[in-house]
Parts: structure tokens; sequence; C-alpha cells
């Protein structure tokens, strides 16, 4: 495959399991079947999730490069610095993180936001975990750069890693390798999945996806549902991501834009709508299966709601990335209350 040229260091358990949602499928009128690819059960480093797949293309270069620390950034409740931090411990090297105030804190988890889920555990894994106000944004930061300076300054080589690992050169190639597994699972299981169902906010998983599924000509069943809350941005960076990849694996392909479906990522980031408790409800209740308010819960009320539209043909197979994320609803717990 395209993607044996680079370099990768094992972090998952091997190809991620994939669930069958049969009450989830019925209770939505039993027009489709709904499969899971659970990335939230990829590893045993920390909660899992889709940063680890990403960093097994990145890793290599850290480890050829004798780096003391690896940089990253994100929200208060990120996943992205809990696995930066998770993966320097496997590495033995150390970790800084910077934690945005990326979402308008709600009153009612104010005391304790910065406390519980991610955070908390970043903090046991001993990471060094820097608490900035500076507000969202899925871009490159000042705050980001000064940690990288002042690690410099002090001696040290810090490896840097952008929020997402979006914008990592390597970033999108984590889920290139997931395409060409799930194609294999397909064999296996002697199932085709119709459409893949992906939450996208700085935009490396639906990119990589896209573009694995491109060498396969099926990059239109791919379906990436917004939670940026600013949807402009991350389908730029996203189509980015899509075209750079795209390059470096050499697959000879440009293109113009992807299935992008920017309706479920209000009020904004880390934020949830009505829409998305009910859809970490439902799921919740119907196969026992956790996600969370700030994407894969706004993926799986996406991917409900197009069922309930007849966006999927009747008896179609429809797979759902969860990319992990559950960890954070501790930070949350006055909407489940
Ligand atoms: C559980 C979960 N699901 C989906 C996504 C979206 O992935 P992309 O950023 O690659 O589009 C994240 C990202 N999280 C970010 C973080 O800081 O944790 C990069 C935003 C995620 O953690």
């Amino acid at each position: 495959a395209l993607l044996d040229k680079f370099e990768k260091y094992d972090l998952l358990f091997g190809p991620s399991p994939i669930s069958k949602f049969e009450n989830l499928a019925k209770e939505l009128g039993g027009k489709v079947n709904i499969y899971a690819k659970r990335e939230d059960r990829n590893s045993g480093l920390a909660f899992a999730g889709n940063k680890l797949r990403k960093f097994e293309y990145i890793v290599p270069e850290i480890i050829a490069g004798d780096y003391t620390h690896i940089v990253s950034i994100g929200g208060i409740q990120s996943n992205q610095t809990l696995m930066t931090i998770a993966t320097a411990c496997k590495l033995g090297l150390k970790a800084v993180t910077v934690q945005e105030n990326w979402v308008p804190i709600p009153e009612a988890e104010k005391a304790t936001y910065d406390k519980v889920g991610n955070i908390e555990a970043a903090r046991i894994l001993g990471g060094d975990v820097r608490l900035v106000p500076d507000g969202f944004d899925i871009g490159m930061r000042k705050s980001f750069e000064e940690a990288l300076q002042e690690l410099t300054s002090q001696g040290f080589k810090p490896y840097p890693v952008p929020a997402g690992c979006s914008e990592h050169k390597y970033g999108g190639l984590g889920f290139v390798g997931f395409a060409d597994e799930l194609i294999k699972q397909e064999k296996e299981m002697g199932i085709k999945f119709d459409k893949i169902v992906v939450c996208c906010v700085t935009g490396s998983t639906a990119a990589g996806i896209f573009v694995g599924m491109a060498q396969y000509g099926r990059e239109n069943d791919v379906i990436a549902i917004d939670a940026s809350g600013k949807p402009e941005k991350t389908f730029e960076q996203t189509l980015r991501i899509i075209n750079h990849t795209s390059e470096i694996l050499g697959l000879g392909k440009k293109f113009d834009t992807f299935n992008f479906d920017t309706r479920f990522g209000g009020p904004v980031y880390g934020i949830p709508n009505e829409g998305t408790i009910e859809a970490i409800k439902l799921l919740g209740k119907t196969e026992g299966t956790l996600t969370d308010p700030v994407y894969e819960g706004k993926s799986m009320q996406g991917l409900i709601e197009l069922v309930k539209e007849d966006k999927f043909e009747k008896d179609s197979n429809v797979l759902f990335v969860h990319l992990g994320g559950a960890s954070s609803l501790s930070a949350y717990q006055s909407y489940f209350s």
C-alpha cells in the first residue's frame, strides 16, 4: 500500500474492533444497518482514541531526533493533550501541554471542569499541564510557540505537535491506515460499508479517512460531521490536509471538496445542543455505549438525523467512527443529572 513507505511506531492493540448497533438501527425504524469502528477501544494507553493512530506516524521522527519533550495544545478537556502525555510516557519522554479556554464553561461545571476527566488523567500521568486563558482556534497559537521557546531556551529539545496532530505534515497518515484496515475487515466480514460517518474538528481524522478511501475510489462514502462550531475554518483546514496527505502519499489526485455536514456543531465548540444530549442518551440506552458532548455525541446526532431524513439508501450499511472522548463526560455532569 502507498502508506508502506512511511515508518510507523505501534501504539494500538491491532485492528480496532467493529460493533454492530442492531438495537439503535431498530429504534430508528430498521431502515439501515449501523456499525461502529471502535477507535475508543484501540489501545491500552489512557482512554485510547483517534489521536494514537495519528501518533503512530509521528513518533518515529520524535525517536530519531533525540527530542526531550513532546509539546501539544488543546482545550482544558482535550483528548489530544492527554494522549500526547500518554505517548510521551510510553517513550520515556516528558510532555508539556498548553490547554486553552476553548469552551465557555457552563456555570454548573465551573468548579470541576479543570479538575476531572481528561485533565485529571493528564496530571496523573505526570504531564506538565499549563492552563492559559486564550480562546478557541484550531490554528497555530502564540501560547504554543511560547512553550516551545521556553523549553529550547532551557536547553531542551521539544517536539511540537499542533492541535489534534492535524497541521503536522504526517497528521493525515494514521487514518489513511484506518481505511486500509477497514477494507481488510470488510473482506473478512463479507460486508461493504456504504457510508462512513466521522466527527471533524481539526480535520486530520476525516482527511485521512477520505484520502484512504480515495485509494479505492470511495472518498464519497465519507461524511464528516462538524463539531468545531466554526465550519468554514474546519472545512478549509480539512480540505488542505486532504490534498497535502494525498500529495505526500503519491495518490496523484487533488480534491476541491468533501461531504461535510455543518448542522450539528452548535451552539459552539465544546458545548452540546439538545440533539447532542438526546443522541448520547439514545445510543447509551440502546447499545450501552458512551459518547461525549464535545465530539462523538455530535457525530452520532448527525448519523441519527441523516437516518431520519432517509439520506441513506434502504438496507445500506452505515459505519459510525467512534473516536473516543467519553472520558470528558464527568466535566459535563450537569447535562445528565
Ligand atoms: C474524541 C474525539 N473525536 C473527534 C475529534 C475530531 O478529530 P479531528 O480533530 O482530527 O477532526 C477529536 C479531536 N480532539 C481535539 C482535542 O484537542 O482533543 C483535537 C481537537 C476527539 O478528541
